[in-house]
């Protein structure tokens, strides 16, 4: 039976690599002679500059109408950002943008692929460690084509878990974020980090460098790359109260195994985060 997305998941990886050399030169060149407040605007500009070129590539390889883009750009400017049974292409150009401006070296563009609402594979090219984590469905992780698993440590005692405080900072979420992670830290768990990307976050849990991620308002394109490659892994990927994961929710926990995952839920102190699907339509 011939395979209908092989084409569109090899293009992906080639994209996403053009993408991350963009990424790198802006940095090298832009970024560096700027200040802080005006470097900000120029990110901006490197984001949405970024996604034009992937999302550009993907239609005139793919044609115009033929497919649906959740790009976080596009969403920001108010395009849908509703999965519908079409091929959907799912990207966060640059995810750690915060990172970008600094230099500090985790910033991941993140492609994913979607048919009848079912996640086909996922691309996620970690551009300043120069690494490409791919997956397809059924077909197993990769990390620059090396098969990647994720972590057989079972004990919670001697886990990593990571996560992000995001962008938010009003007092009541901050709160919550960070007495959640200091529940867990005091399991006590070996450690707990951050990259300050999801995206590179699934990996790290899909290469078995850390046992567990999760984090209360992320986005789709943050994390639907990563949810392919993590599962691909041998992974798990859970709602943090336990159910479903909902890739539209903004909310998730990706573990090595359903044991850490519901060892971490139980200490997560949930608050709302309007879902990604319903905020678009409000507007
Ligand atoms: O807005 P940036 O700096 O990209 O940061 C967010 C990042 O995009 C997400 O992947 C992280 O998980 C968030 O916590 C960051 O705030
Ligand atoms: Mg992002």
């Amino acid at each position: 039976m011939s395979d209908p997305w092989q084409k569109a998941y090899d293009f992906a990886v080639e994209v996403a690599r053009k993408a991350g050399a963009e990424i790198r030169k802006a940095g090298e060149s832009e970024i560096r002679v700027m200040t802080k407040s005006s470097t900000v605007d120029l990110v901006t500009k490197t984001d949405e500059r970024v996604e034009k070129i992937i999302i550009g590539a993907l239609k005139a390889e793919f044609g115009e109408g033929t497919h649906d883009f959740i790009g976080e750009e596009s969403v920001a400017k108010g395009e849908a950002c509703i999965l519908t049974d079409k091929p959907t292409w799912i990207i966060d150009p640059v995810d750690g943008t915060t990172n970008f401006v600094h230099g500090f070296p985790f910033v991941a563009v993140s492609i994913a692929f979607a048919v009848n609402k079912e996640l086909e594979f996922g691309v996620i090219y970690s551009c300043l460690e120069d690494k490409m984590y791919k997956a397809r469905k059924g077909k197993g992780a990769f990390c620059d084509d090396d098969p990647i698993q994720v972590s057989d440590v079972k004990d919670i005692h001697k886990s990593i878990i990571i996560s992000e405080h995001g962008t938010d900072r009003s007092k009541e979420k901050v709160t919550k974020i960070f007495s959640t992670m200091q529940r867990i830290l005091c399991i006590p768990v070996h450690g707990l980090r951050g990259s300050g990307t999801a995206a590179t976050n699934m990996c790290l849990v899909a290469s078995g460098a850390v046992e567990a991620f999760f984090e209360i308002g992320i986005h789709c394109w943050d994390i639907a790359a990563g949810a392919v490659i993590v599962k691909e892994a041998g992974g798990v990927l859970l709602d943090v109260d336990g159910g479903p994961f909902d890739l539209m929710s903004r909310r998730m926990v990706c573990a090595n195994s359903d044991v850490i995952a519901n060892r971490i839920i139980k200490e997560i102190e949930i608050f709302p985060s309007e879902r990604d699907d319903i905020a678009i339509k409000k507007k």
